[in-house]
């Protein structure tokens, strides 16, 4: 497989938006206008083998030291499953210098990728909606209390309970105008669409460019009001909260300790900071390091990270069981992970909230949103908790 590719001004004359990029039968992974979006399949090929396959393609860069062929994908919640991700075969990137780009696999066999800018604008239609928890509530409360109850008797030290819902529409979703309304809304998320799973995820599991190391675990989460003075108040609640601040220990702790074998130096912010979004804010804590030689490709640090316990619990293994046992629904690719790669094994990975998976004809959604469980959890705050959450996509999906 050969892979060509060009400064994107020597393709289009006019400024390109990554989202009208990808619409609604590309792929995309952006956040702050950086990012990349695909269309077109070249290769699917198993996560683990990613790296290496991107490695064997010859890539003739006449846009001088750009990425070249990614691939991007989502791997699911549980540790270890099997997941292919997508060599797109046509790719425009975008990095935070400015640089555009576009990157095309040059094969016969490839499918037709399609034109790279729609012909026509997305219609912002209009529908009804149905809202349904798949999930009876009752039994979301109980799975928290059975989970805080595992915490008092020092089973574990925090799991994340989650709880899906299921929105309809009366005709199909419109992803191109999703991902629009999500870009305008939630532009500092990684806003990502992978064949009919979409989001805008916050919180940045690990992301490596040439062996420098980031990660920026979010545990511990609060409103926001739309009152600026309200939101600094709740902030700093929420910073001073000694239950948010275990939750958030537990998430910081797994996330340095996995990386630290892999890195020369690893740096730490020694306070959490306040991560706000548009529906919600968090204490975040960012790490960035230099990995040792010869490094692990982002791949490598995805499989050993995923699922944190910002989304699992600690200890990994018992929260999990604990999770299967009392949440009664399958994450699937909720609480994975989402990003991509490239023949250097650099890469960017987001965590797997805040996101929908569309069914095949775009008329359904599920959508599904947790909180890490502590010892002094209550379980409406909690289910609270979840409807705040929730509204990230269900503000995108739903313009009745
Ligand atoms: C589990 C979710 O979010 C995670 C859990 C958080 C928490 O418990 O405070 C905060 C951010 C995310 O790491 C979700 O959005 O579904």
């Amino acid at each position: 497989m050969r892979a060509v590719s060009r400064p994107l001004a020597e393709v289009v004359d006019r400024p390109v938006d990554l989202n009208d990029v990808a619409r609604g039968d590309g792929y995309l992974f952006v956040r702050d206008g950086v990012g990349f979006a695909g269309r077109g399949v070249a290769a699917r090929v198993p996560a683990d083998e990613a790296v290496e396959f991107l490695a064997a393609v010859e890539h003739d860069d006449r846009a001088g030291g750009v990425n070249g062929p990614i691939a991007l994908g989502a791997l699911p919640f549980r540790p270890g499953a099997d997941a292919e991700l997508i060599v797109p075969a046509v790719v425009v990137g975008k990095d935070a210098d400015g640089r555009q780009w576009i990157t095309e696999i040059d094969d016969d066999d490839v499918r037709d990728a399609g034109p790279l800018l729609p012909e026509v604008e997305p219609e912002p239609t209009s529908a009804s909606w149905t809202i349904e928890p798949l999930v009876d509530t009752d039994r979301y409360l109980a799975a928290v209390a059975a989970a805080r109850d595992a915490v008092r008797a020092g089973t574990l030290q925090k799991a994340v309970i989650a709880r899906p819902i299921e929105v309809r529409a009366d005709r199909p979703i419109d992803v191109h105008t999703v991902l629009r309304r999500l870009k305008a809304t939630f532009g500092s998320s990684h806003r990502f669409s992978i064949d009919g799973f979409i989001g805008a995820s916050p919180e940045l599991l690990v992301a490596v460019d040439g062996g420098v190391v980031s990660s920026f675990p979010l545990a511990g989460t609060t409103r926001t009001t739309g009152d600026d003075e309200l939101d600094a108040k709740l902030a700093a609640e929420l910073h001073a909260s000694e239950k948010n601040r275990i939750e958030h220990a537990a998430a910081i702790e797994m996330v340095r300790d996995t990386l630290l074998p892999f890195c020369s130096y690893l740096d730490w912010a020694p306070e959490p900071e306040i991560v706000k979004v548009a529906n919600v804010q968090h204490l975040g804590s960012r790490a960035e390091g230099m990995l040792s030689k010869p490094h692990a490709t982002v791949i490598e640090l995805v499989r050993a990270l995923q699922p944190t316990p910002a989304v699992g619990g600690h200890p990994r293994e018992a929260a999990i069981e604990l999770i299967e046992q009392v949440e009664g629904f399958e994450r699937g690719v909720y609480g994975g992970t989402v990003g991509w790669c490239d023949a250097n094994g650099d890469g960017r990975w987001a965590v797997s909230l805040r996101c929908a998976e569309l069914s095949d004809d775009r008329r359904s959604a599920r959508l599904v949103a947790g909180g890490g469980i502590v010892a002094d959890s209550d379980p409406l705050s909690e289910l609270a908790e979840t409807q705040a959450k929730f509204q990230a996509m269900l503000s995108a999906l739903i313009r009745p």
